[in-house]
């Protein structure tokens, strides 16, 4: 009672109070999907595509049906649902007509790994109506990502030129842009040549996670540089203006048009989307919807996927490595996701777990303290199949999305529900079947309990393993622990000479420069 009379005083946004509600919608065969390019058909079909999901066929229908993209989207739909595709689709065949090349879509993403996987998704549909990819991520050198993004100029031999010269006839080389704010900020600061002012299409994924950091300010600087027209466009310092000498401009004048009155017009039309999207009114006004449609599925907030099956496992806080030993031992090869609450025990239960000889499973850890080049390469081993247990703290949490992930297990009661949503969302995707499992402590059900109403979920029950499962592990478990302590006590003593030799490295030089002046 006192929880509903809670959630009563939040104030929610108007138009958030009639949603156009996904759960109504069919699943739409890519025959009968009305004004679909037929050259993208083929590369859905191409990508084992036969029709389009719920929230792809509603995405469909304000963008390029009846409602011609006149407001801005907020779409909240469940992990696994196609949200990529559902932006993707209908942006590329917005673009199929276009006739000059500029940078005309940007998508924004949290993290590389996610970036990477959209690009490909847009990669897969983007050629075939002639329309280029990029990617701005920071994952290769800065020099050669703007090359992959800015055309230059062919230069005859012999003739040397100072780079502002030729400022004018710097092009983009992409239509479509999938970047990470702190790479975005990069170009939109240093690339000459990189401009958003052509910008027609933007999408924030994951748009609670992006609201939350601030990277360098980056949505108001989006917004900015394509909010005025051309006389107040603010540019990098560099430039005074790109197109003054009246090669390709996009004018975005204040418009006059219904619903348009102070609003620059053609309009930067967006698309933010998350499964557990923010309603905040605060942190949506950063945003600058124009008339803002909201598409969700269900009646309720938060909603996991329809075949997800949630279950508890209870045990003493000291015997969690045997309960999850255990359970990993009957889950057999399944592909399984183990989450924990930070990065340190990340490394260490991982170690632990290949210190189990009896589990013959291949387990690696993925997490935020590693370099990306080693993430991508155990990210790469996890969808191949060549590992069947990762390890990850939350970097993992969002998005990532690897075919055949059957189970999930919280290894740490997470503390929110989005994070419950997220992590359990790495399985039962695309309408496939998974489990999540949580481990708990007693003191701990109750609050977990209350955590999943929050989803709807009133159905977890307790998954339990026979007591001579556990009891079977007790050796292995007490030499495996006394290996991760040796491992734990060499890691310790090999970071503090390091620190304390970078430490003396420092004071030498501080001792020789205060001797040289
Ligand atoms: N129309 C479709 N038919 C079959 N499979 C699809 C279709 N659309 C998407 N998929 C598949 O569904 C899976 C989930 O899609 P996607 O990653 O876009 O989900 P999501 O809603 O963005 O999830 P999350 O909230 O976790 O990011 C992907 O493997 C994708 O290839």
């Amino acid at each position: 009672m006192a929880d509903k009379q809670k959630r009563k005083r939040i104030p929610v946004l108007p138009w958030m109070r009639s949603p156009v509600d996904v759960s109504l919608i069919e699943e739409c065969p890519l025959e009968i999907l009305p004004m679909l390019d037929h050259r993208l058909k083929a590369a859905l079909q191409n990508m084992g595509i036969s029709s389009l999901f719920p929230v792809q066929l509603a995405v469909w229908q304000e963008a390029i049906g009846p409602g011609s993209f006149d407001r801005d989207l907020c779409i909240n739909s469940p992990t696994g649902s196609g949200k990529t595709l559902a932006y993707a689709l209908p942006i590329v065949q917005m673009l199929s007509s276009r006739t000059v090349k500029c940078l005309r879509a940007l998508v924004v993403l949290p993290t590389r790994d996610l970036a990477l996987q959209v690009k490909e998704v847009f990669s897969a549909i983007a050629p075939a109506v002639g329309l280029s990819v990029g990617l701005a991520v920071g994952q290769s050198s800065i020099a050669d990502e703007i090359s992959e993004l800015i055309k230059r100029p062919k230069l005859e031999a012999g003739i040397c030129y100072d780079p502002d010269d030729f400022l004018v006839e710097l092009q983009s080389s992409v239509d479509i842009l999938v970047a990470t704010p702190g790479r975005l900020m990069d170009h939109i600061n240093f690339t000459k040549g990189f401009t958003l002012q052509h910008l027609r299409y933007l999408v924030i994924d994951e748009t609670d996670r992006l609201l939350r950091e601030a990277y360098q300010s980056w949505l108001p600087t989006v917004l900015q540089l394509t909010h005025a027209d051309d006389s107040s466009i603010i540019f990098p310092s560099y430039i005074s203006n790109p197109c003054s000498d009246g090669s390709l401009k996009t004018i975005r004048r204040f418009g006059v048009e219904r619903g348009f009155k102070g609003k620059p017009y053609p309009r930067l039309a967006k698309m933010v989307l998350s499964a557990t999207l923010t309603q905040d009114p605060g942190k949506l006004a950063q945003l600058d919807l124009h008339h803002p449609l909201f598409l969700t599925t269900g009646k309720r907030r938060y909603k996991l996927p329809e075949k997800l099956e949630s279950y508890m496992m209870i045990c003493e806080s000291k015997l969690k490595p045997l309960y999850l030993v255990a359970l990993l031992q009957s889950l057999g090869e399944e592909k399984c996701i183990v989450f924990t609450s930070s990065v340190e025990s990340t490394h260490r239960l991982c170690s632990l777990l290949n210190f189990f000889e009896d589990l013959e499973l291949k387990i690696k850890e993925y997490s935020g303290l590693q370099r990306q080049s080693l993430r991508s390469k155990t990210l790469n081993a996890f969808r191949g199949g060549e590992i069947q247990v990762l390890v990850s703290s939350d970097a993992m949490t969002r998005g990532m999305d690897v075919e055949g992930v059957k189970n999930v297990i919280n290894y740490d009661m997470p503390a929110f529900i989005k994070t419950y949503i997220h992590r359990a969302g790495r399985t039962a995707r695309a309408g496939q079947s998974g489990r999540c499992f949580t481990l708990l402590r007693k003191d701990e059900v109750k609050r977990f309990k209350k955590l999943l109403q929050k989803a709807d979920n009133d159905s977890c029950p307790v998954h339990n393993l026979p007591s001579s499962s556990i009891e079977f592990l007790q050796p292995t478990y007490v030499s495996a622990l006394e290996k991760l302590k040796e491992k734990v006590e060499s890691e310790t003593s090999r970071k503090s000479t390091i620190t304390s030799s970078s430490r003396a490295g420092k004071q030498k030089d501080r001792n020789s420069s205060k001797a040289k002046t």
